[in-house]
C-alpha cells in the first residue's frame, strides 16, 4: 500500500528543532516564488529513514497553500564526509537543470550555519506515493510490474547522465571505485570490530580476501563508471500520485561517481534475501520465497534495466557486485553496532540488534558465493512477449483453456462474466420493453421499482461496483477504514470496494454491461456515476468519501458531472465560464451548464461542478472541482435536453443554472487550480469504460443482425443467404474485432503506464468504437427494414447513444488531434 508523501510526516522532533521564522525571512529573499508574508506557516518533519532531517513546509496565503521541502545536515559533531547536504543540492541541481531524471528541484542552498544552525537547502515538494514496503502490498499484480519496471528505468536514466556535461565530472572518482570501496569497508569494520566492540567474525575477513580478488576487471577500465546513487531503493522512490512512473528519486546522501553495477545490485539485494532494516532473513528473498505476483523476476527486472540503460547482460561480475553490496551493509551495520556498545549510538533496539545483523548479512554474502550459478548466461528473450500474456499463461495451465490469442480472462474474471451474462439475458434484457414503456410515459422521471429490486439482486451477486479499480479502492479503504478488508460499509453485500479487477480485467465484464443501455445502473457502474465515484475514490478526502462516496457505492444516491456550457465551445475545457468564488468559509457559485448527464434523475444528489476560481493564474490552474449538493438553493434544473429525441429517462441530460449556490468551502476538491488534473484523471477510464460498453452494444446489434438475417426471407431466400449480407456481416465482425483489441490494449497500458502514457492508445480507442459500433449499429438496422429505425428493437436506442459518444467526452477531432500530435512527437525524436 503506498503512502502519500503529504501523509509521511509528523511533529518536527525536539532534537531538529529549528528556528522557523529564520528560515521564512531566509526562503522569503532567496527561493522565487517563495511567498512574502503568510498567513499560515507550519513546520512538520518527514519521519521514514531520514539520516539528515527533512521537514515539510506549508505556506497559506489567503487559500493558496505552497509546499516546499526542507533538508538540514543534523546539528552536533558530525563525521567530516557525512550529512553533506551541498553535495546533495550539487547533484539534484545538476540533474534538475540539465537532464529529464526524474528529481525535485532544488531553490536554494545555505552554507551558512548562522541561520538555522546547519547548512541546508530547499526544494521542491513532490505529491505523489511512497512504497515503503517492495512486496508492494495491496497493490494489483499489473501495477507491481509497471511500478518494478518503472523503478528500473528511474536508476536507468540516472545511470545515463553525462556527468561531464552536466558539471559533475568533479563529483568522484571514477576509476577502481570496487577496490576502493572494498579497501574502505574493510578497513571500517577492522576498526569498529574487536575486543570491548561488535565481535569480528571470522567469514567477513574470508569474505574481504575474495572480493579483493574476485573484482571485476572493467572496475579498473572504469566502462560501468558513471554518477551512483548509492541508495537505490524503492522506498527512495516518488511515484506519480495515479500513474506507475517516478517523478522524483531522493535521498542522494551517498550519491557520487564510481562504478554503477554496485547500485543495480545493491537494488537487486531484495530477490536475494530480506534484508530489510528491521529485520534479515535467509532465504526469504523474492528468488527463494516467488516474488509477490506482478513482481518480475531477477532476470526481467535486469533485463528491463539493461534494455533501458543501454547495458550489457551482467553475468560476468554478478555474483561479485551482489556480495560486495551485503559485505558494504555488513560493515556499516558493525559500526552502528560498535557505537551502541561503546554508548554514543542512537537508534535503541536497531542499534543492538545491528551485530546480528552484519553477521547475517556475512552468511548470506558467503552462501551466495559459494552457488555455482547466480544469474542465466543470457537475458531472457522475450521479456515483452510474457509480459502481454500475463497471469494468463498459468491460467491456461490450470484450466486447459482452448483459447489463444493475446487478450484472455482469466479464471475469476471468466467466472463474473459468465454470472453478468447470465443476469443480462434473464433478468434485463426481458425487462426491456417494460423499461422503455416507463421511459416514454408520463411518469418518465420516476424509477421501475424492478430496476431496485435488480440491484439488490446484483448486490448479493457481487456483481456490483466492478468498474472500481483496484488501487482506487485500497485508497479509499485506507482512509475510511485503515485498511480493514471487511464488510467496509456495513451494508452486508459483497464487492462495496469492487471486485479487486484492473482496468482489463474490468473490460471484459463492462462489454457484457454495454450490450443493454439498462443494465450498467443496475450493477452500479453507469456514467456518469462511474467516472465520480472513481474522482472521490483517487481524490476525494475522508469527509468527502464520508458524505458522498458511501452512498454513491451502495447505490442509494446518483450524480452528475457538470462541466459543458451551452454559451462556449466546451470540447476545450479552457473556455469554460462558469464561477467558483471563495466568500469566508463558503464558495459562492455562477453560472449554467447543459448535457449534466443523470442531473435528471430523481435519486441524483450530488453534482461534481468544474468552474473557474481565479482568472489570474495561468490558464490550466484557474479550474477547479466542487462538489454541490442539488437539493442547495441557487440551483435549478431548466430541462431536459433530448438525444435524437430520446430523453434518456429517468436519468436523463440536464440544462442546469446556478444562482449565487454557496457550498462549504470543504466541498473543494483536492483544492483550487486543481480542476484540470482531476479531468484528466477522471476521463481516461471514464472514456475507456464508454469504449468497452459501446463494443457490448455492437455485439449486441451482432447478434440480432444475425438473428434476423436467419429468419426472414426475401426474394427467394433468407437474407442471411444474399451475398451483400454475407460480406456486410464479415466487414462488421472485422472491425468488432480490430476495435475490440484497440480497447484491450489501451486498457492494459492504463493499467501498466498511467494516464498519461496510455493517453494516445486511449485516444484512438475514442475513436474507434463509436465509429465501429455506429456502423454495426446501422447494418443491423438495415437488416432489420423499418422495425430497425423503430421503438420495436433496441438497435435505435443504441445507436443514438453510440452517434454521441462521437462528441460526449471529447470529440472525434480532438482526440485525433492528440493521436496526430503523438505520432509528430515520435517523428521529431
Ligand atoms: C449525450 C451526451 C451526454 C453528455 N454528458 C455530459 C455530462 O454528463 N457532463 C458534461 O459536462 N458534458 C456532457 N456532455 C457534453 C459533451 O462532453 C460536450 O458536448 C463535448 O465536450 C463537446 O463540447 P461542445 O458541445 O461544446 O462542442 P464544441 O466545443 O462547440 O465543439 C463542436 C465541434 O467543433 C469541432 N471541434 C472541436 N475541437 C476541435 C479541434 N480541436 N479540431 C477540429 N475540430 C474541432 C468538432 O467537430 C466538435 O464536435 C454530453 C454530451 C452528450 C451529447
Amino acid at each position: 500500500m503506498a503512502r502519500y508523501t503529504g501523509e509521511l510526516v509528523g511533529k518536527v522532533n525536539s532534537a531538529h528543532q529549528f528556528d522557523n521564522e529564520a528560515l521564512f525571512r531566509y526562503c522569503s529573499i532567496h527561493v522565487e516564488g517563495f511567498p512574502r508574508s503568510s498567513s499560515k506557516f507550519s513546520v512538520s518533519q518527514f519521519g521514514y529513514g531520514q539520516s539528515n532531517p527533512t521537514y515539510l513546509i506549508e505556506m497559506q496565503s489567503g487559500t493558496v497553500v505552497k509546499r516546499y521541502v526542507m533538508r538540514k545536515k543534523p546539528s552536533g559533531i558530525l563525521l567530516q564526509s557525512a550529512h553533506a547536504v551541498e553535495r546533495e543540492f550539487q547533484v539534484l541541481h545538476a540533474l534538475g537543470t540539465h537532464t529529464l531524471v526524474p528529481v525535485p528541484r532544488v531553490f536554494c542552498l545555505c552554507t551558512d550555519s548562522s541561520v538555522i544552525g546547519t547548512p541546508f537547502y530547499v526544494m521542491e515538494f513532490l505529491e505523489g506515493r511512497i512504497f515503503l514496503d517492495p512486496m508492494l502490498p495491496g497493490v494489483a499484480p499489473n501495477r507491481r510490474q509497471a511500478l518494478y519496471h518503472a523503478t528500473a528505468k528511474a536508476l536507468a536514466s540516472l545511470h545515463s547522465a553525462d556527468v561531464d556535461a552536466i558539471g559533475l565530472g568533479g563529483y568522484g572518482r571514477r576509476n577502481n571505485y570496487c577496490k576502493r570501496q572494498v579497501e574502505r569497508w574493510a578497513r571500517q569494520y577492522i576498526d569498529s570490530t574487536g575486543e570491548g566492540k561488535s565481535e569480528r567474525n571470522p567469514k567477513m575477513l574470508k569474505l574481504i580476501a575474495w572480493l579483493r580478488q574476485n573484482i571485476p576487471s572493467e572496475d579498473s577500465a572504469g566502462s560501468s563508471a558513471g554518477l551512483v546513487h548509492g541508495d537505490f531503493r524503492i522506498d527512495n522512490l516518488v511515484f506519480h500520485p495515479i500513474e506507475d512512473r517516478v517523478i522524483g528519486i531522493l535521498d542522494w546522501e551517498l550519491s557520487t561517481l564510481g562504478n554503477q553495477m554496485c547500485d543495480v545490485a545493491y537494488n537487486c539485494l531484495l530477490y536475494i534475501g530480506d534484508i530489510s532494516q528491521d529485520k534479515v532473513k535467509h532465504n526469504e528473498g523474492f528468488e527463494i520465497t516467488d516474488a509477490p505476483e506482478g513482481v518480475p523476476s531477477l532476470e526481467e527486472y535486469l533485463m528491463d534495466y539493461c534494455t533501458a540503460a543501454g547495458r550489457p547482460w551482467p553475468v560476468a561480475g554478478w555474483k561479485f557486485y551482489v556480495a560486495f553490496s551485503l559485505f558494504r551493509g555488513a560493515s556499516i551495520l558493525a559500526g552502528v553496532h560498535s557505537r551502541y556498545i561503546m554508548g554514543n549510538a542512537s537508534g535503541g533496539k536497531r542499534a543492538q540488534d545491528a551485530g546480528e545483523k552484519a553477521n547475517d548479512l556475512i552468511q548470506i554474502a558467503w552462501s551466495y558465493i559459494q552457488r555455482e550459478t547466480v544469474l542465466s548466461q543470457n537475458p531472457p528473450s522475450d521479456i515483452r512477449g510474457k509480459d502481454h500474456v500475463y497471469g494468463i499463461a498459468n491460467e491456461k495451465k490450470d484450466q486447459g483453456l482452448e483459447e489463444g490469442g493475446r487478450f484472455i480472462p482469466n479464471k475469476k474474471v471468466k467466472e463474473l462474466r459468465e454470472k453478468l451474462i447470465k443476469f443480462i439475458e434473464e433478468r434485463i434484457y426481458p425487462m426491456e420493453p417494460e423499461f422503455s414503456k416507463l421511459a416514454q410515459s408520463s411518469m418518465r422521471w420516476t424509477v421501475h421499482p424492478e430496476e431496485e429490486k435488480l440491484k439488490e439482486i446484483a448486490k448479493q451477486e457481487g456483481l456490483w461496483n466492478l468498474f472500481i479499480p483496484f488501487d482506487s479502492a485500497a485508497r479509499a479503504r485506507e482512509i475510511l477504514f485503515n485498511g480493514r478488508d471487511d464488510n467496509v460499509i456495513g451494508t452486508g453485500f459483497p464487492n462495496q470496494l469492487g471486485a479487486g479487477l484492473s482496468n482489463l480485467e474490468y473490460g471484459y465484464l463492462c462489454e457484457i454491461m454495454g450490450r443493454s443501455v439498462w443494465a450498467p445502473q443496475v450493477f452500479n457502474c453507469g456514467a456518469p456515476d462511474t467516472g465520480n465515484m472513481e474522482v472521490l475514490l483517487r481524490y476525494g478526502n475522508k469527509e468527502q468519501l464520508q458524505e458522498w462516496l458511501i452512498p454513491l457505492l451502495s447505490g442509494t444516491i446518483r450524480s452528475g458531472f457538470a462541466m459543458t456550457e451551452p454559451q462556449v465551445a466546451s470540447s476545450d475545457a479552457t473556455n469554460i465560464e462558469c464561477s467558483i468564488r471563495r466568500e469566508g468559509d463558503t464558495y459562492v457559485i455562477n453560472g449554467k451548464k447543459w448535457w449534466t448527464s443523470g442531473a435528471m434523475d430523481p435519486r441524483c444528489k450530488l453534482l461534481i461542478l468544474m468552474g473557474k476560481t481565479d482568472l489570474n493564474v495561468p490558464i490550466h490552474k484557474q479550474q477547479s472541482m466542487i462538489l454541490i449538493d442539488i437539493n442547495t438553493p441557487g440551483v435549478k434544473i431548466l430541462r431536459p435536453l433530448t438525444v435524437f429525441g430520446f430523453e434518456d429517462a429517468p436519468h436523463g441530460h440536464a440544462e442546469i443554472s446556478f444562482e449565487n449556490v454557496r457550498v462549504p468551502a470543504k466541498n473543494i476538491l483536492l483544492g483550487e487550480g486543481r480542476g484540470f488534473e482531476i479531468a484528466q484523471g477522471r476521463l481516461g477510464p471514464g472514456r475507456l469504460h464508454h469504449c468497452m460498453r459501446l463494443i457490448g452494444a455492437a455485439e449486441r446489434g451482432m447478434q440480432l443482425m444475425v438473428q434476423r438475417a436467419l429468419q426472414r426471407r426475401t426474394f427467394g431466400k433468407l437474407i442471411a443467404q444474399h451475398g451483400s449480407f454475407v460480406s456486410d456481416v464479415a466487414k462488421c465482425r472485422i472491425e468488432l474485432e480490430r476495435t475490440r483489441l484497440l480497447v484491450f490494449e489501451a486498457a492494459d497500458q492504463l493499467d501498466k503506464h498511467g494516464n498519461k502514457k496510455a493517453r494516445g492508445a486511449l485516444a484512438m480507442a475514442k475513436v474507434a468504437t463509436p465509429n465501429m459500433a455506429l456502423m454495426v449499429l446501422d447494418t443491423a438496422m438495415q437488416v432489420h427494414g423499418a422495425a430497425g429505425v423503430s421503438g420495436d428493437t433496441v438497435l435505435s436506442h443504441l445507436w443514438a447513444t453510440a452517434r454521441t459518444l462521437r462528441i460526449a467526452d471529447g470529440p472525434d477531432e480532438v482526440h485525433l488531434g492528440t493521436i496526430a500530435k503523438l505520432e509528430l512527437k515520435r517523428a521529431k525524436l
